[in-house]
């Protein structure tokens, strides 16, 4: 029977996995502790030999680091199929994959309702300053720091969206509600996008910037995305505006950003996620206008479950029907 590799524990869907994968694959733990042992245990005799399929999960970069280069290449030829656990597929190199015939898929639409969901909270506090307030009155303070002048209804505001995919679409829904004006940049237009979702393409990217009373990031991190939200792109924004990024760290340059908070140009700033996870640049603790989140995007029981279910049909389907769903945009 072949096997499948599952890097990075399931946690909710184990049961599930047995069931999906009885009589199709054998499933394998890694449980190497380091990359080394893990690079050596990839050769034949070693115990992840005759591997085809591998479910990947970003905590498994703990002990074994990104599937980089060094460890694509040192997956044996039997590999054909990489399922990974996650919307971000930043830590695949799959450049590489793709050249030695191996397919990514991720996990889009399973991520969708939670990480908006965190954006839109982040969103939220940002223009009504709600997490500065809750760390005031932790602190013993009752409302004493707080301007309502720096304080703003979401009703009404103007809300950009950088990134039209599944989980900025949700954001939109979900923000339309207040009801917000909803405007977009994407490469090109998303063909499912509703009409109130107003595009504007790289021509009128600074006209969208400059109406935006909320900036919302939600690109994937590539080499053409790194550093995007720089200073140019920023200062264009209206004086006061506000960030909120739930993609990924390195898609905004922090330096850039600290300036734009130092100056006042930017009102507020919402994160989820930062350049150098774990590590969060302490400079951005001296701003009580931050709401700061440790990459809660996908911290629920119910979206992980859905992201390890729909990973590990990927994998089956690929033994089934030769094909998962989800493949990345690079490997169709
Ligand atoms: O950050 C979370 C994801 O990429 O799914």
């Amino acid at each position: 029977m072949p096997k499948i590799l599952i890097c990075g524990k399931l946690v909710w869907s184990r049961k599930e996995a047995e069931e999906l994968f009885a009589g199709i694959a054998d499933i394998i733990v890694m449980d190497s502790p380091d990359r080394a042992d893990f690079l050596a245990n990839l050769k034949p005799g070693g115990k992840y030999e005759g591997i085809v399929g591998v479910y990947r999960h970003n905590v498994s970069a703990d002990q074994i680091g990104i599937f980089d280069k060094e460890i694509i290449d040192a997956l044996a030829p039997s590999v054909k199929w990489i399922a990974h656990n996650g919307a971000g597929y930043d830590q695949i190199d799959v450049a590489a994959c793709k050249a030695k015939g191996i397919i990514v898929s991720n996990t889009p639409g399973a991520v969708d309702d939670a990480t908006a969901t965190t954006a839109l909270y982040l969103t939220i506090s940002s223009l009504r300053q709600f997490s500065r307030a809750e760390r005031d009155v932790r602190a013993g303070f009752w409302k004493s720091n707080h301007k309502a002048g720096n304080a703003h209804d979401v009703t009404g505001k103007t809300i950009a969206i950088l990134g039209l995919g599944g989980i900025g679409l949700r954001y939109a829904e979900l923000l339309r509600a207040f009801p917000a004006r909803i405007v977009y940049h994407n490469r090109g237009k998303n063909p499912i996008a509703p009409e109130w979702c107003e595009y504007f393409d790289a021509e009128h990217l600074d006209e969208m910037l400059s109406i935006a009373d909320v900036l919302s990031v939600h690109v994937p991190l590539k080499k053409e995305t790194e550093g995007l939200v720089g200073e140019r792109l920023i200062r264009k924004l209206k004086r006061g505006a506000i960030i909120v990024n739930t993609a990924r760290g390195k898609v905004i340059d922090e330096e850039a950003l600290i300036k734009a908070l130092e100056d006042g140009h930017l009102g507020a700033i919402g994160l989820d996620v930062y350049p150098d996870e774990p590590a969060v640049n302490p400079r951005l603790f001296d701003f009580p206008n931050a709401t700061l989140l440790p990459h809660m995007g996908t911290e629920t029981c119910d979206s992980q479950k859905k992201m390890e279910i729909r990973a590990l049909t990927n994998l089956v389907d690929f033994f089934k029907k030769g094909k998962g769903a989800d493949i990345i945009p690079e490997h169709q």
